[in-house]
């Protein structure tokens, strides 16, 4: 049993990590301040604070941190929710934005941001929505990573039993996409795993179902690698309208509904930028010890 010194140091050794919650469409942050003071997380603290029950609960953990390339504001590292660390996320980049204007960390409505997949630039717009350059998409197997001998718009791939066409794009992140007849009842819960960590995507998948309503206006729903299938996806929105426009089937711009709200999401081809534009709110502030 401990003694009561014992106890006591264990208190002492804990650490108050104070927090902000937030929310883009429904995909939910914890964003920390690293770039103040610096903050180190492991990846089973994390996994703890992800959970909804016994933690605080959010599909990625985002952290603030001071740049280490010149010529940019802010370097933005993103957990998941198991507690790995990824390339990008869209919905994650408003809020940030939001973020630094709300705790006075720059005045500048435009930033720079270093990610671990380039640079984004994030502005925030008069009227409070955000819009964030996610760079171009890498269209390229290897890139991806995804295993095919060429480039492709959409590739065949045997899940199972079943053949899925789907089309491979990079945001930063890996995504696969596939088309689906009703975006309410896809299989999201059955295939999504089975996507995500297929082994012709090495890195694993974000796997997103896309119907298409109209040639400016699709409903998405994706399983996220890492954190399961989330209200919606900022990168996996920018995904399936490239990926659609590739296909003949989407023209920019295009309005994405995800079950937690709307993106507007544009790109007028290869080689340049997608445009994703979209709410970035404040739930909460909170501390917590870890
Ligand atoms: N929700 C995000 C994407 C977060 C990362 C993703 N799960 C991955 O592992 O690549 C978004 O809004 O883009």
């Amino acid at each position: 049993m401990a003694s009561p010194r014992d106890a006591q140091l264990t208190k002492i050794k804990k650490m108050k990590l104070t927090f902000t919650k937030m929310q883009g469409i429904g995909n939910d942050f914890v964003v920390i301040d690293g770039y103040s003071a610096p903050v180190n997380l492991d990846a089973a603290t994390i996994q703890r604070l992800a959970d909804r029950h016994f933690g605080i609960g959010f599909d990625q953990l985002l952290l603030v941190e001071q740049p280490t390339v010149p010529g940019v504001d802010f370097r933005y590292r993103i957990f998941n929710a198991d507690g790995g660390e990824v390339e990008q996320c869209g919905n994650g980049a408003r809020c940030f934005v939001r973020f630094v204007h709300d705790k006075a960390l720059t005045d500048q409505s435009e930033i720079r941001v270093e990610t671990a997949r380039g640079i984004i630039q994030p502005r925030l717009e008069d009227d409070g929505l955000v819009t964030v350059n996610m760079g171009e998409p890498r269209l390229q197997p290897d890139e991806i990573p995804f295993v095919a001998d060429a480039a492709a718009v959409t590739y065949a791939l045997v899940v199972g039993e079943q053949t899925l066409e789907i089309s491979a794009v990079s945001m930063g992140n890996p995504h696969a996409v596939m088309l689906v007849e009703d975006v309410q009842t896809a299989p999201v819960a059955s295939l999504g795993p089975l996507i995500e960590k297929h082994e012709r995507f090495p890195q694993r998948v974000n796997a997103g179902f896309m119907q298409v309503v109209s040639p400016h206006h699709i409903q998405l729903r994706v399983f996220e690698r890492g954190s399961g299938e989330t209200l919606a996806c900022g990168t996996g929105a920018c995904a399936a309208v490239v990926s659609g426009i590739r296909r003949g089937i989407l023209q920019s711009p295009v309005r994405v509904t995800t079950r937690g709200g709307e993106l507007s999401i544009s790109w007028h081809g290869e080689h340049q930028p997608v445009l994703m534009t979209g709410p970035a709110e404040t739930v909460f502030e909170g501390s917590i010890d870890i």
